[in-house]
């Protein structure tokens, strides 16, 4: 199929490209560069576009004959969404309806879009099933919500099917190691701790030890990007059939921080300076996946469920891109 990856040249949109053309599709990156690497697009075809330009989207759909859509291009940082709350609504809700109206208006019809655990805000109960009570404490959340709903009424007119997916801590690099997370700046744990790991930063500070978890920090469920993407190519073949699916990705095992930071230390042999900070606003305590339906309904399975060879892939990684994509 002819697929255009939206925010392909993302830390999980580069990857999906490169899984993409391993099985024998043809990805299009379209993708405005604001935060992401030319360098990680490899290959592939690329158009260099924001999704706010309507003309340039059906243009592109037009002239690479596309079959379907993947999005991944947002906002998805949860501090900076509470103190921008319309720059998020903006790209990650006005954005995707854009996308969506150029789709429509050009006869595409298969959707697959980057949700988020956010979506539940902070779940009464753990693992987190899709049908829990969706309750976004953060813009970011709220935003990715939108989408889904605007999905959803938009699948019941016959003109979109979609996948809904709801990612929980995507983490490690891909393609044999060569696509490895760089945000800029980066707020992500595991980079983060690896920074520290690797002297690029002074120390790794735990966001609150005063949680209601086993050892007081937060607990995540961290899920390596190789098996996020592989659920795509599966919800997306399904597309021909289902007007709509909805699932959570993630392994159902939770780490803490400290557990977190304690296996970058034995993975990397190196040790760092760990501090204590107050908590980060919209952090909930626990946030771990119920990925049953994924598997049920997709097959889907996971290839690297530990989180000690996430992080060796991550380690990997950063030791052979110290810069990053150096851009
Ligand atoms: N990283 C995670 O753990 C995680 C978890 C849950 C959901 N998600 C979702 O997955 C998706 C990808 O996340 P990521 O970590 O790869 O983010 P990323 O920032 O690395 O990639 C997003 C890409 O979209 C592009 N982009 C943003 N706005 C654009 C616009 N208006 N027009 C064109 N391109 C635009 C950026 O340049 C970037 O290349 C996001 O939608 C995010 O909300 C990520
Ligand atoms: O320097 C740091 C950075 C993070 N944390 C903690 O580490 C955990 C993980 O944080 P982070 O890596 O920033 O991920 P999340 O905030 O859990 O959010 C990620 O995972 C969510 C789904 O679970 C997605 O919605 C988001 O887009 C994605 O960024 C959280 O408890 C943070 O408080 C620290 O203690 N110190």
């Amino acid at each position: 199929m002819n697929i255009l990856v939206c925010g392909g040249a993302g830390y999980i949109g580069s990857n999906m490209t490169a899984m993409l053309a391993r099985h024998g599709h043809n990805p299009v990156v379209y993708d405005n560069l604001s935060k992401g690497h030319k360098s990680a697009i490899r290959n592939a075809q690329f158009v260099r576009g924001d999704l706010a330009d309507y003309d340039l989207l059906v243009e592109t759909i037009k002239k690479y004959s596309i079959d379907a859509v993947m999005h991944f291009a947002a906002f998805i940082e949860v501090g900076e969404s509470v103190a921008d709350p319309l720059g998020y609504y903006y790209n990650n809700f006005c954005n995707a309806r854009n996308l969506l109206q150029a789709m429509v208006d050009t006869g595409v019809n298969k959707f697959v879009f980057s949700s988020t655990a956010a979506v539940y805000g902070e779940p009464e109960t753990i693992p987190i099933t899709e049908d829990i009570a969706k309750q976004p404490i953060n813009p970011y959340g709220d935003s990715k919500r939108a989408v889904e709903l605007m999905l959803s009424f938009l699948s019941k007119t016959g003109k979109m099917n979609y996948a809904a997916l709801r990612y929980f801590n995507a983490c490690g690099a891909g393609e044999d190691g060569t696509l490895g997370e760089d945000h800029q700046p980066e707020s992500h744990l595991i980079p983060l701790i690896i920074q520290a790991a690797m002297g690029k930063r002074e120390d790794i500070k735990i966001f609150g030890n005063d949680y209601p978890t086993h050892d007081g920090t937060c607990i995540r469920d961290y899920i390596h990007i190789e098996d996020l993407c592989k659920a795509h190519l599966l919800a997306l073949d399904k597309l021909d059939d289902e007007a709509e699916l909805i699932f959570n990705l993630g392994n159902g095992k939770g780490y803490s921080v400290l557990e977190v930071i304690e296996t970058v230390k034995k993975v990397s042999g190196k040790d760092f300076t760990v501090i204590t900070g107050d908590r980060r606003p919209g952090d909930p305590p626990v946030l771990t996946a119920d990925a049953s339906r994924a598997r049920q309904q997709l097959g889907w399975t996971t290839d690297f469920p530990e989180l000690e060879i996430i992080v060796e892939s991550a380690w990997k990684f950063h030791n052979a891109n110290p810069d990053g994509y150096g851009d």
